[in-house]
């Protein structure tokens, strides 16, 4: 599926182009008036049926191994670039390219290596390919779970160096061992179906996975601490998020089952890798296998987890299977070709949603039905099986009048962006939703008048699992609405509780007894740890009953600190909503 860009009403290239340069604003356009044969310069192996479906329209360079400053200098004679995951596309690259560069195009999901706000401030479209390496992702976990539960790089080593050592390789068997599966999307599921085959009991943790899948597949869905506790092999395949970032850290490692094995084929950074460091010493873990690190390529002299007896590492080999790399080479070639043609694909990462004029009045909704989306998923509690049901309501003076394709795409955006490693696109928003399993209601109701596009939305997710129990409102569903007031965006309502929260930065929420004081309990812990604050507001539901505090914080708070404020007499919880969108 793709879609015309001009369907999107964007304006010409040069005018748009000529738009981003002068004001260095977010502006996407792709060139439909390509009249000669693009050139196309590909910065790393690429699949053969991809370079052939390439040479049939554009003209292509192949030059591997390229310097920050070489590729500068090949970048300002191309309209695109494809590159995998070896390659920093940099600003340099984009201003080197001096808007030239109308899409790079990444062979493989993560995006990590293209400076995304760049490219949107050129004017070049980023594609990529998120499907087509998932089966071989999983192979290889399944390839290091064996490989090091039977010591086969040790034993090959030895052998190759003249030694017929049995006795010193002595593996574990698998059979009958508890895998947990973290992160049970497309290739965790993959993982969990061949361990299953393997004979193993496996469990996943995923708090936004849902039942329904899980029992399809006889996995048992469980929370972080019990997968911790479980498991014999971790196996590590959520993305790197905010929320995910050193997930596995002394603490994590310290609740693990003595003796335990870990697999990492998702992202370095999900990893603390001095607390791994420390877990291998003590024989907390006994063996780890990598095959993705913190920084990618590592200085491998000196650094603290390669060469270890006791951990196997492949150089980020999660993708690298022939049949994998002619899916991916044709997946994000296709994607380039229609870039250049001036259609837009599912593929795109940073892709234009509507046009600025019309951006421009719609932009504090598009904050808003993000941030709702972000909010209600941000209040998740894992192990409770995950949602399938998401409900929107818009209250509008325009009633089923309203076109909701671009809101609901920005709640799905919303939902998903924060906890999957898709990129979600006004194109690829319904597909995404449904590839997940989300079931989208949206509610119309009339009301107020005027030219205003809504008076009111919410978001509501089936699940009543939650780390903030207030936020579930009384049909047992997390709840958030909101509105803009004043051309800005802010959330009104949590569960039953109306609140009055800008949508923007990180907030602190917490709910306690109406009673004096801890207004100042909870602002002396987070000044103890130097967490600055932006605002506060708080509501009641009654004088003497209970109330809502919402704080804005300039930094995260400690795990000490959150504790702390646990426990200050008359809180009864406290969580924390991760940087709200906010207007850019
Ligand atoms: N090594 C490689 O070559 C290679 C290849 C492909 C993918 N990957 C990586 O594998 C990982 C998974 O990719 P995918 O395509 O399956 O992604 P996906 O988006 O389909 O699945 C990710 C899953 O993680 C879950 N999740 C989010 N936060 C979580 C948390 N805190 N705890 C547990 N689960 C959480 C999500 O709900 C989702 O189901 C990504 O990190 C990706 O970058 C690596
Ligand atoms: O993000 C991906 O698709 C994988 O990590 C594979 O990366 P690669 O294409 O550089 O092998």
């Amino acid at each position: 599926m793709s879609m015309k860009l001009g369907s999107l009403g964007c304006p010409s290239a040069a005018r748009r182009l000529a738009g981003a340069r002068a004001s260095r604003r977010p502006c996407v356009q792709v060139s439909a008036a390509v009249y000669r044969r693009p050139i196309v310069l590909v910065a790393e192996p690429l699949g053969e049926a991809g370079m052939d479906l390439l040479a049939s329209s554009c003209e292509v360079q192949s030059a591997q191994g390229l310097s920050e400053a070489e590729l500068c200098a090949r970048v300002a004679s191309a309209d695109a670039l494809i590159v995998r995951s070896g390659t920093k596309v940099t600003r340099a690259v984009f201003e080197a390219s001096q808007g030239r560069l109308k899409v790079v195009g990444r062979a493989g999901v993560g995006v990590e290596n293209v400076d995304l706000a760049a490219a949107t401030e050129w004017g070049c479209l980023v594609v990529n390919a998120p499907t087509a390496n998932t089966v071989a992702a999983a192979e290889h976990g399944i390839a290091l779970l064996c490989a090091m539960a039977r010591n086969i790089p040790q034993a090959d080593a030895a052998v190759r160096a003249g030694r017929w050592d049995r006795q010193d390789h002595v593996g574990t068997s698998i059979a009958g061992k508890t895998l947990a599966v973290y992160g049970f999307g497309k290739v965790g599921s993959e993982v969990a179906r061949r361990a299953k085959g393997l004979g193993m009991a496996v469990v996943a943790c995923d708090p936004y996975a849902s039942q329904e899948k899980a029992q399809a597949q006889g996995v048992e869905l469980v929370t972080f601490d019990d997968a911790l506790a479980k498991a014999d092999f971790h196996s590590l395949h959520m993305p790197l998020t905010p929320g995910t970032k050193n997930i596995f850290s002394d603490a994590a490692f310290s609740r693990m089952k003595r003796g335990c094995r870990v697999i990492n084929v998702a992202r370095g950074g999900v990893i603390d890798e001095a607390a791994l460091v420390r877990a291998l010493d003590s024989r907390q873990v006994v063996q780890a296998a990598l095959d993705v690190f913190l920084e990618e390529p590592p200085h491998i002299e000196g650094h603290p987890l390669i060469g270890r007896p006791d951990v196997i590492c492949t150089p980020h080999l999660g993708a690298a299977t022939t049949e994998a790399q002619e899916g991916v080479a044709l997946e994000v070639v296709g994607a380039v070709i229609d870039a250049l043609a001036g259609l837009l694909s599912p593929n795109a990462v940073n892709a234009p949603l509507v046009p600025r004029e019309i951006l421009a009045e719609l932009q504090p909704y598009i904050v808003l039905a993000v941030g709702l989306g972000k909010a209600a998923v941000g209040l998740v509690k894992d192990g409770g099986g995950g949602f399938t049901d998401v409900s929107i309501t818009y209250t509008s003076p325009r009633g089923d009048d309203l076109d909701t394709r671009l809101l609901r795409a920005m709640v799905i955006k919303g939902v998903l962006e924060d906890i999957t490693v898709a990129k979600v696109n006004l194109v690829n928003a319904d597909l995404l939703a449904r590839t997940r399993g989300l079931k989208l209601t949206e509610v119309h109701v009339r009301a107020g008048e005027g030219p205003e596009v809504l008076t009111g939305m919410s978001v509501a997710l089936g699940t009543s699992h939650s780390t903030f129990s207030a936020a579930v409102d009384r049909t047992g569903r997390i709840y958030v609405e909101g509105k803009v007031f004043r051309g800005s965006p802010f959330l009104t309502k949590i569960g039953n509780f109306d609140v009055d929260l800008a949508v923007a930065g990180s907030v602190l929420l917490t709910r306690q007894r109406d009673q004096p004081g801890i207004v100042g309990s909870v602002g002396m812990a987070l000044a103890k740890d130097m967490v600055n604050i932006s605002f506060m507001t708080v509501s009641r539901t009654a004088k003497d009953g209970e109330a809502i505090m919402a704080i804005g914080i300039d930094s995260e708070p400690s795990a000490a600190t959150m504790g702390e404020i646990h426990r200050i007499p008359g809180v009864i919880e406290a969580t924390i909503f991760k940087e709200l969108p906010g207007p850019s």
